[in-house]
């Protein structure tokens, strides 16, 4: 990967003054803006910023800063302390200034000294000299060259936007990209990747960033999804599933891949916010020497984005993975890392007394050993640029590293300038030197393969749509003349087989339509968009609100004035009622205060969108809360359509997350506390109301879900009983009508019925008369010859007259 033809520059700093006016002689330091200066030990002469941001220039007895424990000399040093050191003290570092490619970025963040630190005398050993360069403060000739480094005042919304924004623009446009944070313990590799609620770390902000570029991007549409894993004794943990447990890496054309991890599709900022606080929660967490919520795991955060044209435009998928890596090391490991590009046993020998070795910390810390001595060589064989076997596979975190080791990389590397920690800041800074020099080869991925959810997704669509299309027309022309006589035949036989036909398929429509309105619901896609998407279905259902929290939240709590255009505006007249402290369910979507929290930088991104854009999908949701607070104590009525029913679900697992993550906050803070109660109080006192708050949100939201789910069932029960009525009612009809035609049958048959009784006394009549003749026939037979009849002739008489009464009688029959 990574070329060795590549010429490397000599340091800059060979053979000149270093531009540093201070004197290694010092022995103790402040820092001035970026940069860490010496100072003296003298209490006198020593600064120390205040909570108030004022100075206590009495003593070395320090202020705390509102957030934390570290401390911050903001704005001065004692001016007589610094002296310029001389120029044949600068042996100068290899310096990589100029590169012939794209390599990894390195970005370096100080942090202040803390409590610790100050108490036990600790000196500054390491500062920001400018923006670009690290030196000691012992030996200024030691000196490092950055893509950039941040002093202790650099704020994560800076870092953010030098070490990732970029990385995440480019993922964005479908190139894979990794953000990276290494550093030693309590370097603060978690306060610039998570950060807290008053400075949000640099995922918050990049989860903020990629809604507000969707938005952004009109004509394209978006489907993300979340993975969270860690990397434990080397065993690979699922966060989002505790049930996915000891996963196995796979590799594919496309590269390597956790086999059976849980990908959650993400519909907003909080969405995102609330599975990463849910994923903390499974986390391994201990304490050690140094931070007492140590990190005992390597946790990989990935946000997989999709990305494709809208309709006639559609050209592929494109795919890319935004990484998180954090690599969290113990102060073992990191000697141990150490030892790798220096001196192994020495180090960790004298190095290991100072961690906890103890049990199960010493396993971890072992196994974190391994991955990081892996990584290390890793990143040596990188840089070295030959083209010699470069070990991925032999740790689980280079293995699942690799891949994205062909995208944007950032590493930030995070450090403290203490004294007592000099040595492995200057390890990390070796380190961060060596990565600085890996080649990377980044190009935009356009996915072809079935993997692709949003293809598939898409694919699964417009079949739908077919079939629905199909269906449509076979409801109307696909019934031929002879079928339409048949029904009507069937109809007019009191059968309706056909009409439950027509039912099924109105059925089956329905259900499709349900289908492709739940399946677009997760596409994201801008409120700007012209392009019309999926025609069938309602913009209003087809567009999830992109940033829509964001919207709810930065419009929310704040928003006092209802104007009159606010009013027409149900999502602006829902933050209105969010502001209304009477209302007893607050609709007040911040995750843990992140979206309150956000700096200026980020929410100048979605400030055209709350200046008046409103997402289609997000009046879906304002509907659903209308409905819901239509009138003040108005009770719900009637049930919801499912889209709203799903949303409301929605809310609630949300919701169910942001408690999680609120909760873990509040008990870090508790513990924090422990030492110094009042120092997180406010903080802790507005975590427990949000946490209560959200609670009192949950259990009223799931208490609508319950009563839209009955109103729905009897709702249900109603249409069904009115159908069953509009059945039995037609059939009544169609039976009134046969029953016509039966009694109109009848009549003739009665009229025949009496013909025939009136022909039949005729034939009576006639057989009497036939019988008489034949009695007088046969019981006189003299009489016959008498009458001059032959007795044959007799016979012949009796025998026809016999006959034909019995032809009567049958006929009168
Ligand atoms: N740039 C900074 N500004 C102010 N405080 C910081 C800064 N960086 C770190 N801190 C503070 O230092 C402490 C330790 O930081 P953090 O927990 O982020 O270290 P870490 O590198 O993640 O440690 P570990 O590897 O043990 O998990 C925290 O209290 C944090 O708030």
């Amino acid at each position: 990967m990574a070329s060795s033809s590549r010429a490397r520059s000599r340091s800059p700093f060979s053979h000149r003054k270093p531009p540093s006016p201070f004197s290694s002689t010092s022995s103790t330091s402040s820092f001035v803006r970026n940069k860490l200066i010496p100072r003296t030990c003298s209490s006198s002469a020593t600064s120390y910023l205040n909570s108030a941001g004022g100075y206590d220039s009495r003593s070395r007895t320090t202020s705390r800063s509102k957030s934390d424990s570290v401390y911050y000399d903001s704005r001065g040093y004692n001016a007589s302390t610094p002296v310029a050191h001389a120029p044949e003290e600068i042996i100068g570092e290899p310096l990589e200034t100029s590169r012939s490619g794209d390599s990894i970025s390195v970005t370096i963040r100080f942090r202040p000294l803390n409590e610790r630190e100050f108490q036990r005398g600790d000196e500054i050993a390491w500062y920001a000299d400018g923006d670009k360069t690290v030196r000691n403060e012992y030996n200024p000739a030691t000196a490092y060259a950055f893509d950039r480094v941040f002093g202790p005042h650099a704020t994560s919304q800076e870092v953010y936007e030098i070490a990732a924004r970029p990385v995440v623009q480019a993922a964005m446009e479908g190139v894979n990209g990794t953000v990276f944070a290494y550093g030693v313990t309590s370097s603060g590799k978690t306060h610039t990747m998570h950060g807290d609620q008053n400075a949000p770390g640099i995922i918050p902000l990049a989860i903020k960033d990629v809604f507000s570029i969707i938005q952004d991007t009109p004509g394209r549409e978006f489907l993300l999804r979340v993975s969270y894993l860690e990397i434990y004794n080397e065993v690979i943990n699922d966060l989002l599933d505790p049930t996915g447990q000891n996963l196995r890496v796979r590799e594919d054309a496309q590269g390597t891949y956790v086999e059976g991890i849980k990908e959650e599709v993400v519909l907003s900022p909080g969405h995102v916010l609330s599975f990463i606080a849910a994923g903390e929660e499974h986390r391994h967490v201990g304490s050690n020497n140094f931070n007492l919520f140590s990190s005992r795991s390597h946790t990989i955060f990935t946000l997989m984005i999709e990305s494709s044209a809208h309709g006639d435009e559609y050209d592929g998928v494109v795919f890319s993975q935004l990484e998180k890596y954090f690599s969290r090391i113990n102060g073992l490991t990191w000697y141990c890392l150490c030892s790798l590009i220096q001196n192994l046993i020495d180090l960790a020998g004298s190095e290991s007394s100072k961690t906890e070795t103890t049990g199960l910390r010493r396993k971890e810390g072992s196994y974190i050993n391994k991955s990081l001595l892996t990584l290390g060589t890793v990143i040596g064989k990188l840089s070295e640029g030959k083209a010699s076997h470069v070990p991925y596979r032999d740790s689980k975190l280079t293995r699942l590293l690799q891949s994205s080791l062909s995208g944007h990389g950032h590493l930030i590397c995070t450090v403290t300038p203490a004294s007592s920690n000099m040595e492995e800041t200057h390890n990390t800074l070796k380190f961060a030197s060596r990565a600085k020099r890996v080649e990377i080869y980044a190009s935009r991925n356009k996915i072809i393969d079935e993997k692709s959810l949003i293809k598939k997704y898409q694919k699964e669509i417009s079949v739908l749509k077919e079939e629905l299309d199909h269906l449509r027309q076979g409801m109307l022309i696909g019934v031929n003349h002879e079928e339409l006589m048949t029904l009507r035949q069937k109809l007019e036989e009191g059968q309706v087989k056909m009409q439950s036909r027509l039912e099924e398929e109105e059925e089956a429509k329905a259900a499709l339509m349900n289908r492709i309105q739940r399946l677009t619901k997760l596409i994201l896609v801008s409120s700007k968009n012209s392009i019309s998407g999926l025609s069938d279905v309602p913009s209003h259902q087809r567009i999830h609100s992109v940033g829509e929290d964001d919207k709810l939240d930065g419009q929310g709590a704040d928003t006092l004035v209802i104007d009159s255009e606010n009013q027409k505006d149900p999502l602006t007249s829902i933050a209105v009622l969010a502001s209304d402290p009477s209302y007893e369910l607050k609709h007040r979507r911040s995750s843990s205060g992140w979206n309150d929290e956000l700096s200026p930088t980020s929410s100048t991104a979605t400030e055209s969108t709350q200046a008046g854009e409103l997402i289609s999908g997000t009046k879906l949701l304002a509907d659903v809360w209308l409905h819901l607070y239509s009138g003040r104590g108005a009770s719900f009525q009637g049930g919801m359509t499912s889209d709203q029913m799903d949303l409301l679900a929605e809310q609630v697992k949300v919701l169910a997350g942001e408690i999680a993550f609120s909760s873990s906050t509040l008990k870090r803070l508790l513990d924090q506390s422990a030492n110094d109660p009042d120092s997180s109080k406010s903080q802790i006192q507005n975590l427990e109301r949000e946490i209560q708050e959200k609670r009192r949100q949950m259990r009223a939201l799931e208490q609508h879900i319950i009563e839209s789910g009955e109103a729905s069932i009897s709702n249900a029960s109603f249409v069904e009983m009115q159908q069953t009525v509009m059945k039995l009612m037609t059939q009544c009809n169609e039976k009134s009508f046969e029953l016509e035609i039966k009694s109109a049958d009848n009549r003739i048959l009665q009229e025949q019925l009496q013909n025939k009784c009136s022909e039949n006394e005729e034939l009576q009549a006639k057989v009497t008369l036939l019988e008489q003749q034949l009695a007088s026939l046969s019981g006189d037979k003299l009489s016959s010859s008498a009458h001059g009849i032959s007795e044959e002739h007799a016979d012949e008489l009796r025998k026809k007259i016999q006959s034909q009464v019995e032809g009567k009688r049958f006929d009168c029959h």
